[in-house]
């Protein structure tokens, strides 16, 4: 029998195309990319649920929830990422939002979701762009504090793939984010009052704004690969760990691992394992059973990313 659901985790960079590792690093990227391409090639998705953060684009502390399913979605073209409207399947995204409030999670439903390179990326580099395949996408906060415990994610996930597996479509569950980084993503607690209002109130910022703090991230990609920088480096221990929890299926494991101790070990923005985090409970709740069936690390300093790519399908 085939399988009817499958799970791709893809880490994102805004500075993929725009600040390269070397030659070396980037053909073993290509390849395992590649490898998931043919994946979900031959897996053939009906659907796609993709999880992925938001970088202050979209959701911002005027009221911030920890996760937000959409029936509508709309991309800003951040760090030159695709813009415009995602191929949205809103009959599956209110039957999926039903079933998983249904089995009792307060998930919140946007109905015009604004996302950014989180969700672009990864659909423009599997699909070939945002409005080829029907999609879900389901926000997960990972940069954002505070943030709730990482059993609150994996039971959203749960339900995600119980519901999903109610559809009857072959479903691909996509995670965007991660691992380990601490890109210069600007915090709430402490910001000068100007910096505070941008994050709480979310006004589009002029493309002049935009471009310069696109180009500080793109500066801080320089400094990182230089070594000169106070950002906290990328934990290729702590990838593994996590990949290896994964693979093996032992996701209950991830319950005990704390905020502040996922913070300290993988940098301000390593929260976005949560999207991996969800997808992979999804996968195990649509199919019981899972097999990891491609996984490729590389710390790569020049994009700001523990960057892992891994294929999985249920048995
Ligand atoms: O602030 C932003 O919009 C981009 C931050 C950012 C930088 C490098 C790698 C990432 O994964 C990331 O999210
Ligand atoms: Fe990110």
């Amino acid at each position: 029998m085939t399988a009817t659901a499958a799970a791709v985790g893809l880490s994102h960079s805004p500075l993929i195309g725009k600040n390269d590792p070397e030659p070396d690093v980037l053909a073993r990227v290509d390849q395992a990319v590649d490898k998931a391409r043919t994946f979900v090639r031959d897996f053939d998705p009906e659907l796609v649920v993709l999880y992925a953060p938001d970088h202050y684009n979209g959701f911002f502390y005027k009221e911030m929830p920890p996760f937000c399913l959409a029936t509508e979605a709309h991309a800003v073209g951040d760090f030159g990422s695709q813009a415009g409207r995602l191929s949205v399947d809103p009959d599956a995204a209110r039957d999926l939002a039903q079933g998983v409030l249904d089995r009792g999670i307060d998930l919140t439903v946007s109905a015009r979701m604004t996302v950014d390179h989180g969700f672009a990326q990864p659909l423009e580099i599997l699909f070939g762009g945002i409005d080829r395949v029907p999609v879900v996408p389901v926000f997960v906060n990972g940069v954002a504090t505070p943030l709730g415990p990482v059993a609150r994610i994996r039971a959203l996930g749960t339900a995600v793939g119980e519901a999903a597996a109610a559809l009857d479509k072959r479903v691909l569950f996509l995670a965007s984010g991660g691992l380990s980084h601490d890109p210069p993503v600007p915090v709430l607690d402490g910001a000068p009052p100007r910096v505070a209002d941008a994050l709480i109130e979310g006004r589009p910022p002029t493309p002049e704004q935009r471009a310069k703090g696109e180009q500080r991230v793109v500066q801080a990609g320089r400094d990182y690969a230089a070594g000169s920088t106070a950002m906290i480096p990328i934990n290729p221990a702590w990838d593994n760990l996590l990949l290896d929890h994964l693979e093996r299926g032992e996701l209950a494991e991830f319950d005990s691992w704390t905020v502040e101790d996922m913070g300290k070990q993988g940098g301000g923005s390593a929260h976005e394992v949560r999207a991996w985090i969800a997808a992979h409970a999804s996968l195990a709740a649509a199919s019981g059973e899972y097999e990891m069936t491609s996984r490729f690390y590389e710390a790569i300093p020049a994009w700001i990313a523990g960057f892992a790519v891994t294929t999985a399908k249920g048995r």
